[in-house]
């Protein structure tokens, strides 16, 4: 059986406005966060789309986005499943401070690679890698069995944790992810068949 997966970045959060690495700290989303996350479920509930299952990550603003999305989806009563795995990647040490300050100091090359690299992690943080290490053991045991089952699975979770997961779902290279940017209150659905393999992407 086909199985549906929709991964969606939370909406813009009151850090991104402010241009400051994010990860683990747990800021709201901004008003602007708010549409997008209203706008993303208008557009599921469009399309048709009734999830049967709901995951998030342990931060607000991912968990803020998903139950706005519910909202405008019209579904109450469910039971979201919130997880540490599913968190943003740990930004360490750059957590708190201007992205452009960060591109001064140590330049545009290094902020870069700290931001979408695979395997270099920043100061005191999480590579790539690293998030993928704690998101895809997650998604295999938890959300793929669901999958394979047929059901339709949404995500709200953040750009790096979701990455990981395109990352692993679409076959990326390092050389392929360092390109990938996913924006905020942005919706990625996939159709996943019964060998758990990418069958197709859904647009809305
Ligand atoms: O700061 C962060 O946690 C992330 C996502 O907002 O930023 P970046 O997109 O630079 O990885």
């Amino acid at each position: 059986m086909t199985g549906t997966l929709i991964l969606v970045r939370h909406g813009e959060s009151e850090w991104n406005l402010k241009n400051l690495f994010t990860g683990w700290r747990n800021p709201d989303l901004t008003e602007k966060g708010i549409g997008e996350a209203r706008a993303t479920g208008k557009a599921l509930k469009a399309k048709g789309i009734v999830p049967d299952l709901y995951y998030t990550s342990a931060l607000r603003r991912a968990q803020h986005t998903l139950d706005l999305m519910l909202e405008e989806m019209e579904i109450l009563n469910v039971t979201i499943t919130r997880n540490i795995a599913l968190n943003e990647r740990d930004y360490g040490e750059l957590s708190g401070l201007n992205k452009d300050d960060a591109r001064v100091k140590w330049g545009e090359e290094q902020v870069l690679i700290w931001r979408r690299s695979f395997d270099v992690p920043p100061p005191g943080g999480e590579s790539l890698k690293d998030t993928a290490a704690r998101t895809l053991p997650y998604y295999e045991a938890e959300i793929l069995p669901l999958l394979l089952a047929g059901k339709t699975v949404l995500i709200a979770a953040h750009g790096n944790s979701l990455r990981a997961l395109v990352m692993a779902i679409e076959g990326l290279t390092p050389e392929q992810i360092l390109k990938r940017e996913i924006g905020t209150g942005q919706p990625t659905i996939y159709n996943i068949g019964a060998d758990g393999k990418l069958e197709g992407r859904v647009e809305i």
